[in-house]
Formats: C-alpha cells, structure tokens, sequence
C-alpha cells in the first residue's frame, strides 16, 4: 500500500486522502495541525497500549500455571480469589460514588428500548438500521414467526393478515387502552379517540394517530384506501412502533476490516452518518431502490403546537478494543498503529460534523459523541481509554467528556472489577452492558487450563453467568447510572427465531436493564414490546435494594464435574462448534463478510460473529488440549463440516469450497488455526489469526 508521510506517521495514501478531502475541509481544523496533534497522541499513548497488553499476557500465564498445578482437584474458589487479589487480577473497591456523566442524550439517559447493532461496512444495512428507530408491528407480525409460524410463499394471505391486525389492537389494548372498549371494536376515528388515559395522546398527522405509554411513541396510521386499511372498520392500515432508540455501528466484531482500505470504508460510513448524506443504491426484488436517512417525524398536538419527533435512531459507533493494530498508519518506528486510537481518533473527528450541526440532520441533540469501547480488561485499561478521549478532545479543541464511552462488560477481569471500571471513566460513562459473548470466551479461555469446561450449551446456565448478569445491574444501580446511562443486555442471536425472542427476552427489561441488543431492525420492533409490558425505571428501586451479589459464583468457572459424555455427544458438540466456525470464517476470510447467519447443527440460523466463534474455537481448543477429543476427531469434524458449509452455500457464485483441496483453502486453514493453536491466542481472540489469513486472501486475490 503507498504511504504517505504525515507528522513523522506514515498513513495510507487512501486514508490521509480521505481525512483530508472528505472529513476535514468543513471542519475549520488545520491539516498540518491536525496529523500533528494525532502523531503526538500516538507516541503518548502506544507504549502504554502495549504495555497493558503485555499485562494480561502476564495473568494469563500465571492463572495458567496456577490452574495447571491445581488440574484435577475441586476448584478452591476463596483461594482462586486470594490468588487473584495477590497478582493484581482483582483490584481494590472504589469508595462509593455515583457518576457524573452530563449532556446524555434521553434515548441513552431517561429512555428505555431496544439498541439495534449493525455491521459498519455494509452501507445498505447501516442505513436501515439508522431509520429502525420505527418499525411497522404489522410487518414484523406477518414477515416472521412471532405468532408462532412463519407465511406462506406467495400472495398476501387474509387470514394470516387477521391474526396480526388481532395481535396489534391486543397490544394497543394493553399499552395505550381506549376508555370503553377495545381497539378491536374500534370503528370511528373521526371524532377523535377518547382514551383511558387522555395524557397518553400525543398529537395526529394527516392520516396518524401518535400515542406515548412508558416513554416510547405508537403511531395508530388510519388509511380506508390502503389494502389493509379497507378492511379495518376504523381504516387502521398500521401500528408502527418507535423501535431502536439507539443503534450502535459498529467497526468491531461484525466487522472484517483487516487494511487502510476496509478501514477507509468503514470510517467513510460513519462519516455519511454524521453529515447525513449518506446513501446506497441496490436492487430488491427487481426493482432499482435508493436508500437514505429517514427525516425527522412532524406532528400536531391537541393545542396546535408541533411535535418533532427523531426519525432516526441515536448511534453510537463501536471502536475496536486495544489488541490490534493496523497498517493503515505506522509509527515513527515502523511498527503499525493501535487499531483503536486511530479509531478514537477518526470516528470522534467525523462526529464533529456532527457537533457542528453541519449535516442534514442531528444525531445527538446534547452535543456529545457516542463510543462504545469493547473487550476492556479491568480499570487500568478503562483508565487508559480515559485519558486516550481526554486527549482526543484536546486534539479536537472538544469540550472535556464530549466524548462519551459505552464499557462493554464482556471480559472477566472488567466483571470481577466492574465498580472500579466505571469509577475509572466515571466522568463520561453512558452505558454497560453485558457482551455475554466475548464474555464466554474469555471466561474459556481464563479457565483454559483448569480442566475441560461444560458443553457449550450448558455454558448458559451455569452460575458464573447469572451472578455476571445480576451484578452488572446492581452496580451499574449503585454506581447511579440510571437516569444517566443506559445498563443493557446482550444479544438475541438467533435472527430468525421471533416467537423464541419474544418469549425470553421478556425477561431483560425485568431485571432492570433499559436496553437490550437485536440483530435486525425486525427484533427492535418486537423487542419495543417489552418496554411496553414492563416500566423498567419503576423497577429499580426494587432492585437496587436487593444486596449485590459477591464474587463467589462469578469466579467459579463451567468445568465439567466429570467426563461422561457418550461418543455421540462429543461427535455432536465438535460438530456443531466446526459448522459454526467454518460458517462463519469461510465468509470472512474469502469475502470479508464479519457478520454472517450461519445454521447451526439444527438448522437454526444463528448470528455469527468474531464473539461467537471465540466460543467455538476457544471450547474445542479446551476439549483438545484435556483430551475430551483427539486432533484426529477434531480434524474429522473439520472435514465433515467443510462439506456441509460448502454444500449450505452452494448458491453462491462467489463461494470458494473448502471440502475438495483444504490444504489450499485458506478459510479452511484459519478455521483449524483457530482450534489447534487456540491455547496461544491473546485471550482467546479470533483477530489475529483471522487477520492474518484475510490479508493472504487479500494478496492472493
Ligand atoms: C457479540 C456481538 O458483538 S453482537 C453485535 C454484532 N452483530 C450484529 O451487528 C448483528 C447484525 N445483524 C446482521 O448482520 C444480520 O441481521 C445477520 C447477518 C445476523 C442476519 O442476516 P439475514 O437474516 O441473513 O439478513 P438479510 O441479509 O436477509 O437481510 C434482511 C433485511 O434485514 C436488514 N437487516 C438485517 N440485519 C440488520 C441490521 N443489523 N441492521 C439493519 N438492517 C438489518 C437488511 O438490511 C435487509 O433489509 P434490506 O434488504 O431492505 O436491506
Ligand atoms: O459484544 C457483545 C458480546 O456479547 O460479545
Ligand atoms: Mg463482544
């Protein structure tokens, strides 16, 4: 890749074109002033970066040696923690606090609703979910099986039809009930609706209705010359629901951006976001469409006044976490940047259009920039983040915490010191959350040596998870992020299964969380129906007085009690991991596609991303290294699978199988890279090699 010299940096030729052309002409920031500013926060902050990696390479090998000399006994829990304590794993308590985060956006601070995450290179996904922030409960009735079976091929089905309009005016019923009667009854909008609760309404557009229950708005659209309008005795042609609140884009894990280029695009995304401007053109059944940003919603109360309402969900970008670097830009030395201080660095300096009021429309009203740093461990590195956004703004000429941070809580040593990670970027805080995913991979490979874990399904019911969802809320609680923060749940990975969703994630909004991930802006639809079931903030205090739960069940990994799986289930449980991870990488590697839907031995399509194939890799590797497997079992599984993931995707033009010549299939060889030396990966991360064999697959190409 050319490079071109910058400030004693050396940055791609595209990159520094893009920075310089696209993103900082409007942005009255000197170009010279700017690479030097950015130089300066590199050599301030790599060496640490690389030092607090050096740091959990350091635990780890302790924790291994530790687990290794102790394998075979019954794990000490009190001296797994006194262990912990003496090698600086567990840090000391902060005294009791509250943050201080200010300029939070309502969506983030006093709202409750879905937050929809997106891959941030695919521009046609990015803007629909940006425009998720309001979803037709109609269609997202029919198109699924949230009524517990999926419609029929072909034309639009009446009875079907039915049963959804049945479904929606039982929910309009519940959340925003008439005075007498039921929405089903309803017959005559003309002289307005008279409703239980008047307070509830909130004003009308030409052919809608706009309602308000627990925070978030329903919109009751009546037109009699809609196909579905003319059969509704009052013309109710739809319900729509305001959905995302709040959508992350993330440039993390659904992503594979391995080059300046994949960089480039990503940040060039992010930029059409925040100028507004952004739009992609594609084809969708036959027809020619053209995609942009959906504008703000006008409406008209009962004292003629007008209600503006966002049309758009509040984003947040997600930044890489602090183990990579890339070779877009290279330091003086010749070594290639952290990944994620050029992303600090370039994703708060495009949100500056954003600040500026300089695009199309507003993303956060309260001037602030939304990061959500991922795959943190422990308050040293929320430290660090800390005063990386602190120099950011002085680079920037930023108000101090315009930035704020979203912690994922989804390593080990961030759950076992939680309290200490949000005292450490206390200032600028707006949310935690529990990335289950990330998180069940590290606590894999934290334990890699202690004994072979649970299979990967039980993994979910063991105690260490429970005790990590239930201590999150509570000290995010205690710590006051309500009213200031959001305190959310992790993902519903199973895109296709909404009746599934619809029953389980019920239960997020009940634990006190005021937000919970979806894959698709269909999940957000029907997951707005939770905050409608259950009034989070009116839980809390409930909550919060319960005790927080100790570390106890926290620190007790899923070994396995015993080794007495039959054959036949070690066979199921390889094969299952291998048609995942194969799935999965093979998109990766050959198309660079970070985020695919792949069945699972099932044939349930689940959500793939680096997260969940750092389970599947990292519990294969566990089971190899302590001999619940053979290499040669694992390799056959590998080889059964490849067959079957090339037979899945035979439609493809662009798929490149694996079963006839693995040898000389680089997807194929990462995936077995992946298992066989997973004991050596940085915590278990998939990056390194995934990267690795993406850029072979680059250059090949
Ligand atoms: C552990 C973690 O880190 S989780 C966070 C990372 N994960 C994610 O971000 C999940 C994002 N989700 C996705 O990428 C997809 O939903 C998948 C790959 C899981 C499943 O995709 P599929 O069901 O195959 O979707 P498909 O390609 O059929 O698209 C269906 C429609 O839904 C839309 N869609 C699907 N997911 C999303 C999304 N997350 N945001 C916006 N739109 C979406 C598409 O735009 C498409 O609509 P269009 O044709 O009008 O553009
Ligand atoms: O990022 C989310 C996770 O579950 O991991
Ligand atoms: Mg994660």
């Amino acid at each position: 890749m050319p490079m071109t010299p910058r400030a004693g940096l050396e940055v791609d030729d595209s990159l520094a074109a893009f920075i310089e052309t696209e993103v900082l002409p409007d942005l009255d920031l000197d170009t010279d002033r700017f690479w030097s500013g950015a130089a300066d926060v590199f050599a301030r902050f790599a060496p640490e970066n690389r030092r607090l990696l050096a740091i959990r390479d350091d635990l780890q090998a302790r924790i291994d040696a530790w687990h290794a000399e102790r394998r075979g006994r019954p794990y000490d829990v009190p001296a797994a923690a006194s262990f912990l304590r003496e090698i600086g794993y567990l840090a000391d308590e902060p005294a009791p606090f509250v943050i201080g985060t200010r300029n939070v956006d309502a969506e983030v601070a006093t709202l409750a609703g879905p937050q929809l995450v997106v891959p941030g290179l695919n521009a046609r996904f990015v803007l629909n979910a940006a425009n998720a922030r309001w979803g037709s409960l109609y269609d997202a009735l029919y198109g699924t099986d949230a009524l517990g079976d999926l419609p029929a091929a072909g034309d639009y089905n009446p009875e079907r039809g039915a049963r959804v309009v049945a479904r929606a005016k039982a929910f309009l019923d519940q959340a925003v009930p008439l005075a007498e009667g039921s929405w089903a009854d309803f017959d005559d909008p003309s002289n307005g609706i008279a409703m239980r609760d008047p307070g509830q309404y909130v004003g009308r557009s030409e052919k809608s209705r706009l309602f308000r229950h627990n925070g978030l708005h329903i919109e009751v659209v009546f037109d009699p010359a809609h196909p579905i309008g003319r059969t509704d005795p009052a013309g109710i042609s739809d319900v729509i629901l305001e959905a995302a609140l709040s959508t992350i884009v993330d440039l993390e894990d659904s992503v594979a951006a391995v080059d300046a280029a994949d960089k480039t695009a990503a940040y060039r995304n992010w930029l059409g976001l925040m100028k507004g401007d952004l739009a992609e053109t594609f084809t969708k059944g036959g027809e020619r469409l053209t995609r942009t940003l959906a504008p703000d919603r006008t409406f008209t109360a009962s004292d003629g006044s007008t209600v503006v309402l966002p049309g758009r969900s509040l984003l947040f970008v997600r930044n890489v976490g602090h183990l990579m670097t890339t070779p877009a830009v290279r330091l003086p030395d010749g070594s290639e940047a952290p990944e994620g201080i050029l992303d600090a660095i370039v994703t708060s300096l495009i949100a500056c259009h954003d600040l500026k009021r300089q695009g199309r429309f507003t993303n956060s009203r309260t001037g602030s920039i939304y990061i959500v740093k991922p795959k943190m461990h422990g308050p040293k590195e929320c430290a660090f983040t800390d005063a990386l956004f602190d120099a950011v703004e002085d680079l920037l000429a930023l108000p101090r915490h315009t930035i704020k941070v979203g912690v994922m809580d989804e390593e080990r040593r961030t759950s076992a010191n939680l309290a200490a990670c949000i005292h450490a970027v206390r200032d600028r805080i707006v949310f935690i959350n529990t990335g289950f995913l990330d998180r069940t991979g590290d606590e894999i490979h934290t334990a890699m040596q202690a004994g072979p874990v649970v299979r990967k399904g039980d993994i979910k019911s063991s105690d260490w998870i429970a005790a990590y969802e239930a201590r999150n809320v509570a000290i995010g609680l205690q710590c006051g992020l309500s009213g200031k923060a959001q305190i959310g749940k992790g993902m519903w990975a199973a895109p296709d299964r909404m009746a599934e969703m619809l029953d389980q994630k019920a239960a997020h909004p009940k634990t006190g969380a005021n937000t919970a991930w979806v894959p698709s802006p269909t999940a957000a639809t029907l997951h707005a129906l939770h905050y409608h079931q259950t009034d989070v903030f009116a839980l809390r205090d409930a909550i919060a007085a319960r005790p927080v739960p100790g570390l106890e069940a926290l620190l007790t990994p899923p070994l396995a009690s015993g080794r007495n799986w039959s054959e036949l289930e070690i066979a199921e449980e390889l094969d299952n991991n291998a048609q995942g991870l194969l799935g999965y990488v093979v998109r990766w590697i050959d198309q660079g596609v970070g985020c695919s839907k792949v069945p699972d031995i099932h044939d349930i399509g689940l959500m793939e991303d680096r997260a969940t194939l750092r389970i599947s890799s990292q519990h294969m590797t566990n089971w190899l290294l302590h001999g619940v497997c053979t290499p040669e079992q694992v390799d056959a599984a590998l080889l059964r699978m490849a067959a079957k993931v090339d037979a899945q995707n035979a439609a493809d033009p662009l798929y490149r199988s694996m079963a006839p010549d693995p040898a000389n299939s680089l997807a194929f060889q990462a995936a077995r890279a992946l298992v066989f030396d997973g004991v050596s990966q940085p915590n278990g991360y998939t990056e390194p090699l995934l990267h690795a064999f993406r850029r072979r697959a680059k250059g090949e190409a």
